[in-house]
């Protein structure tokens, strides 16, 4: 189905305000996090979670983007919701949102007020890391890249030119998405989290800058975390490493493929430096 096809309800401030929370207490969520796929998205979400103010689902409801959940209504995404206490609030992640171009007013429409958080990461990296992913995701048994090796995929032989068509690679174009959220949120209601800085430094440093955002008090503070040499990651003290799904060696991509995809990713890397007003200096 084309995504200007798909159904927008378009919720009145009462018809949300009035969906009472269940005896669960259960309650819509305050902020998303939106995407991008492969770029931290789990890590955010689960270091968010360590604070005492903010509850996340423990699975990825995605009722914003997959057509028959969004149409069981709003009764229905509240089951999927945790319950929350007085002074809690609640964030729901699904890497996914950010790259369905019919998402964006579908969150509006419910709540304009929604504080929305991006991760981005290297385009490069995030598209090796997505490939990777495809290549081992089980549910995803007849996908091209279970196929064909990333080369094959990122190259096109007839026109010896990038593979501009390629999905995985698409959803790297960052500022084709993100001007479609610049659409219905203004820019301060998006707050850009640079993954790479995420995962390479202590989350304790820019967990403050979120905190501060979602109006939370600031206490995820580095003492929190510490790094995992085996892993290659930093990890939660009191918990331990993100699943054995997140964190992987990245595969080596033949250079001459890696320059090209570099090439072209690099002006419409400056499209979304400018959009966000930061210069992320991805090569
Ligand atoms: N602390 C920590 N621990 C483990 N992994 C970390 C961490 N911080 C960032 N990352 C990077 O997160 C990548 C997975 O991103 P997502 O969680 O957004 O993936 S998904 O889109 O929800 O499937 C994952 O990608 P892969 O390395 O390809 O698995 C990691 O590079």
């Amino acid at each position: 189905m084309p995504w200007f096809n798909r159904s927008i309800h378009i919720f009145t401030e009462t018809e949300v305000a009035n969906e009472p929370r269940d005896v669960k207490n259960r309650a819509f969520p305050h902020a998303l996090i939106i995407g991008a796929r492969k770029a931290g998205t789990s890590a955010l979400q689960d270091f968010l979670k360590l604070h005492p103010q903010i509850r996340a689902p423990s699975h990825e409801p995605g009722w914003f983007f997959i057509d028959s959940e969004y149409t069981k209504g709003l009764g229905y995404y509240r089951t999927r919701l945790p319950p929350l206490q007085e002074n809690q609030i609640s964030i729901e992640k699904s890497a996914e949102y950010f790259h369905f171009p019919y998402v964006p007013e579908r969150v509006w429409s419910f709540n304009s007020s929604m504080k929305i958080l991006l991760i981005v990461r290297d385009p490069f990296v995030r598209l090796v890391s997505d490939y990777m992913f495809l290549k081992r995701y089980d549910k995803a048994p007849h996908c091209i890249e279970k196929k064909y090796t990333f080369e094959e995929l990122a190259y096109n032989f007839t026109t010896g030119r990038v593979n501009t068509r390629w999905a995985c690679l698409k959803r790297s174009v960052y500022f084709v998405w993100f001007q479609e959220w610049l659409k219905f949120f203004p820019r301060e209601q998006i707050l850009v989290v640079d993954g790479d800085d995420f995962a390479e430094n202590n989350p304790g440093t820019e967990l403050i800058r979120v905190e501060n955002f979602l109006g939370v008090e600031p206490l995820l503070t580095e003492k929190y975390f510490f790094f995992n040499e085996t892993k290659g990651f930093y990890c939660v003290k009191k918990t331990g490493c993100l699943h054995e799904g997140k964190g992987h060696e990245p595969i080596s991509v033949a250079m001459k493929v890696e320059r090209m995809i570099r090439d072209y990713l690099r002006p419409l890397n400056r499209k979304f430096y400018e959009m966000v007003g930061k210069d992320f200096g991805w090569q």
